[in-house]
Order: structure tokens, then C-alpha cells, then sequence
């Protein structure tokens, strides 16, 4: 059984269709790269599928809380690096020292460590994009969608990212322009 599916959804923004009775299924543990021209509905779909905005047609089933790394990051500026995962891993039940040690750990994998403690306003973009990747997989998902989560970084944080990515236990769509990125997958959908 599918831990995410649907079928026949359209997405519209006012009267214009952004994406068209579109069907998937993602299986539990599967690695999906989202592919498509800019502006073919890609964060659009994705976070029609993670439950953020209805679909104008057509139905999403999920069997597993979904998990959506944001393309634009949605942290909190005004909180440091660490206080950002912190905030996710207390949401899922995590208490506060189990939380700080979950938040430095998922953080170093993600080559992190030294900027832990800094507000999120003080990070370059491919740093914050980092702590995002970090916050998604801190809980330990099991189903995650990210949205671009290479596009700020360089060679080197492309691969940590890609790797800690792949190494969690969990169905994972990665929206990406990435041709490398999409290899690392199961298989390729393709929004036109
Ligand atoms: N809230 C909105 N109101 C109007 N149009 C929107 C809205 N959100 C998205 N769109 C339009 O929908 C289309 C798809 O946008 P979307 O961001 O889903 O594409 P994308 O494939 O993720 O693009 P990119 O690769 O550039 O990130 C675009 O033409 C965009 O202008």
C-alpha cells in the first residue's frame, strides 16, 4: 500500500490550471525526483500533497504525517540554527534535552555544527537552506518532500544534503532541476 497517492488532481491559481488530473503513487521507502521547467507546478504540487492547499480537483490519501522542506526554507529568523530544529523535534514530543541532543547531531551531519548557535539571519542562503533539510529530517520522517533542497548549495553540500536525504528511512519527493540529484533516485516524474 502507497503511504502517499492521488488521483486525478488539478491545482489552479484563480482560473489558470497550474497542474492537470495528475496521478502518483509513492511506496514506502521509495525515492522520487520531481523534474520540470520552472513554473511547471512543481511546489505547487508538492505542497498540495503535504496537505498545505486543496486541490481544485481530484483526491490526496496519506498513511503517514507528511513532512515538506519548504523551497523558500520557512524558518524562524529571529532563532538560532539550533532553536529552529529544536522547535520541530519539541512539536513531535521530543523534551528539552533529548531535543538539544537530536538538534546538534542532525545539524553536524549536515555540516552545521559550528553555526548551531546562530540566529537564522546571520546564515548565508545555502546555510539556511542546510538547517531547513535539518529540521524535515530531525524527526524522522516518513514521509518527506523537499522542494529544491540542493539548489543553494555548493558540489560539497550538495552531496551531504543528498546523502543525509537518501540515508533516511523515509518515502522521500525531491523537487529538483538536478540531473545528478534525479540519478540518486528511484525513478523520475516529469511535470510539463
Ligand atoms: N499563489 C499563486 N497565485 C498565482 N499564480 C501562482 C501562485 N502560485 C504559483 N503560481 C503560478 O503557478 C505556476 C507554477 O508555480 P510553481 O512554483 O508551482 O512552479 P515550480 O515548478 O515549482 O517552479 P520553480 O522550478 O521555478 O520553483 C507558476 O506559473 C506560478 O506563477
Amino acid at each position: 500500500m502507497p503511504v502517499l497517492s492521488c488521483h486525478g488532481v488539478s491545482c489552479h491559481a484563480g482560473e489558470r490550471e497550474i497542474v492537470a488530473d495528475f496521478a502518483f503513487e509513492l511506496a514506502e521507502g521509495e525515492r522520487v525526483a520531481l523534474m520540470g521547467p520552472s513554473g511547471s507546478g512543481k511546489t505547487t504540487l508538492l505542497t498540495t500533497l503535504a496537505g498545505l492547499r486543496p486541490p481544485s480537483a481530484g483526491h490526496v490519501s496519506r498513511t503517514a504525517p507528511v513532512t515538506l522542506v519548504f523551497q523558500s526554507y520557512g524558518l524562524l529568523a529571529l532563532l538560532t540554527a539550533a532553536e529552529n530544529v529544536e522547535v520541530a523535534l519539541r512539536a513531535a514530543g521530543h523534551t528539552g534535552r533529548d531535543a538539544m541532543r537530536r538538534a546538534d547531531a542532525v545539524l553536524a551531519s549536515l555540516g552545521l555544527s559550528e553555526y548551531a548557535g546562530h540566529l537564522v539571519e546571520e546564515l548565508s542562503g545555502g546555510q539556511q537552506q542546510r538547517v531547513a533539510v535539518a529540521r524535515a529530517l530531525a524527526v524522522g520522517p516518513r514521509v518527506l518532500l523537499a522542494d529544491e533542497p540542493t539548489a543553494e548549495q555548493d558540489s560539497g553540500n550538495r552531496e551531504l544534503v543528498l546523502k543525509e536525504l537518501l540515508a533516511a528511512e523515509a518515502a522521500l519527493v525531491i523537487a529538483t532541476h538536478d540531473p545528478e540529484v534525479a540519478d540518486r533516485c528511484d525513478r523520475v516524474v516529469t511535470l510539463r
